[in-house]
């Protein structure tokens, strides 16, 4: 928490600095970063041409570094947002009810294609490494929805590996630049 405060505000890429994010959470205020996973998660559902405005979304996990802020994001762009996380009760249920599911748990496969609405738009941030003899470094990365499952009902899923955690680093690169734009005046 202490080296969270000492970042500069100037240079949180992250957005993790405690004012980015009480930003991000109020109406009218404007962060000078967003988190990189989250950014990239909107972003995902922006290149791709999904809207978000109206639609109900559920996010999977809560943490500082990614559910939280995605959640938070996904509410200013006017979808109605579920949080679901290890205390709830029918995960399942609620999760069925989302257009749009971000999941960011760190449990592999846990999200089964029976907690999808028909249709839904899924963005999987989970990076979970499975043993794999076959596999030249004896695992394999996969997500927390399986994607086997998710492919029959869902209209559109990222993977894993190739989804999420590209975007992440892009998100982070864009960051930096924007801060060492506004640092040297830049435009
Ligand atoms: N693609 C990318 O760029 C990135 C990927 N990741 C990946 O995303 C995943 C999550 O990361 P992170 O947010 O840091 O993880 P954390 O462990 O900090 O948070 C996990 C969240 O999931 C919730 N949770 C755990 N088990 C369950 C369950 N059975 N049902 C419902 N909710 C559950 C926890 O709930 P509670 O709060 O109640 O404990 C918590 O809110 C990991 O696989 C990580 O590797 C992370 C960052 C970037
Ligand atoms: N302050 C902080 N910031 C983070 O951004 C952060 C963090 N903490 N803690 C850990 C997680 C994890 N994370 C990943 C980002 C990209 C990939 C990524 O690009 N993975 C490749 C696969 C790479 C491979 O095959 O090994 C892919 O998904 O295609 C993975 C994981 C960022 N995190």
């Amino acid at each position: 928490q202490s080296i969270l405060n000492a970042v500069s505000m100037e240079k949180d890429v992250d957005g993790f600095h405690p004012l980015n994010i009480g930003r991000l959470a109020m109406r009218g205020r404007e962060p000078l970063f967003i988190p990189c996973t989250p950014k990239g998660c909107i972003e995902l559902l922006h290149r791709y041409g999904f809207d978000i405005k109206g639609k109900r979304a559920v996010v999977i996990g809560r943490s500082n570094i990614v559910g939280m802020p995605a959640a938070l994001l996904l509410q200013r762009e006017d979808a109605t947002v579920s949080i679901v996380h290890s205390r709830t009760k029918n995960p399942e249920e609620i999760t069925r009810q989302a257009d749009i599911i971000i999941s960011a748990v760190g449990q592999p496969n846990m999200v089964r294609g029976s907690w999808i609405k028909p249709g839904a738009v899924i963005i999987d941030v989970g990076i979970n490494p499975v043993e794999d003899a076959k596999s030249p470094r004896g695992y394999r990365l996969v997500g927390d929805v399986c994607y086997e499952e998710a492919c029959e009902v869902a209209s559109a899923i990222t993977p894993v590996p190739g989804g999420v955690g590209p975007m992440t680093i892009a998100m982070l690169l864009s960051n930096t630049l924007t801060s060492a734009k506004r640092v040297h005046n830049f435009q």
